[in-house]
């Protein structure tokens, strides 16, 4: 069983991050994560992510919530795994790896990510918010006094709420800036609260503010609790595609469970 034990985050969204390369980490062990994620008993994060070989690409991305149960696409953890691949040697400059929702690009410049999310062609706009999966489902809602909101049991009605229920789905709460500046917080499905910064998150907030016309820009500032991310897209009809997640990945601490 492996003992040796990485800490990355991106704009303050935290990951346990292991080398599991041999493949000998048990994935089934659901409480052993959430262990592992428990900022009281545990190392402390809002998930974990294996690093594994794969056949034709650089590595293989497997990620699982703090909840312990695997999940779908998390692009702060998309970013922080290349930070971890160049960290190991495996790649440099510019790599490919396979996630859960497909093949990701990515560049790397010092501890600024570039990482290319998958094509969106399905936008859902409702009177008061927008639905959409950016690799992870996001409910995207306008809200005026973000400083003051409750997030943790206003976001949690709408995770839970209808037409969601036990599936669930990420909750972003976003207010304007400027024309390409949105302030974000999201509640984080699998964390069960909010995260710092939701790589997923940001970069449906951006596509969603273009598609009911809250800005004509392409490439985008989401301002976050755990600092700024970027977002750029083309948009061709009603779909975006060439999309980009853009921020910082860092290793926090190597270490070994007792
Ligand atoms: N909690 C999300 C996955 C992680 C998303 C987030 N950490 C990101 O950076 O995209 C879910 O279960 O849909």
């Amino acid at each position: 069983m492996t003992n040796t034990f990485y800490k990355y985050q991106g704009a303050g969204n935290d990951f346990v991050m292991i080398d599991n390369r041999q493949g000998n980490f048990n994935k089934k062990d659901a409480k052993y994560i959430s262990f592992l994620c428990d900022r009281r008993f545990g190392i402390g994060a809002d998930g974990l992510i294996l690093l594994e070989n794969h056949e034709s690409a650089d590595f293989k991305m497997v990620y699982f919530n703090a909840d312990g149960n695997e999940s779908s696409m998390c692009g702060n953890g998309g970013r922080c795994i290349v930070a971890f691949a160049k960290y190991l040697n495996i790649v440099d400059k510019a790599t490919t790896f396979e996630a859960i929702d497909g093949m990701h690009k990515a560049v790397i410049d010092g501890e600024t990510i570039q990482l290319q999310m998958q094509d969106v062609h399905d936008v859902n706009s409702y009177e008061k918010h927008v639905f959409l999966d950016t690799g992870s489902p996001h409910h995207v809602q306008i809200e005026k006094d973000l400083e003051n909101l409750e997030i943790k049991s206003v976001g949690a009605k709408i995770r839970y709420g209808a037409p969601y229920h036990s599936e669930g789905t990420n909750v972003n709460f976003v207010s304007k800036i400027a024309d390409d500046i949105f302030a974000v917080r999201t509640y984080e499905r699998g964390v069960e609260g909010e995260t710092l910064s939701c790589g997923t998150g940001v970069t449906a907030v951006a596509l969603a503010m273009n598609y009911i016309g809250k800005t004509e820009k392409n490439l985008i500032t989401l301002e976050t609790k755990g600092g700024k991310l970027q977002v750029s897209f083309q948009k061709n009809g009603d779909s975006y595609q060439d999309i980009w997640l853009i921020g910082p990945a860092k290793q926090v601490f190597k270490g070994t469970i007792s």
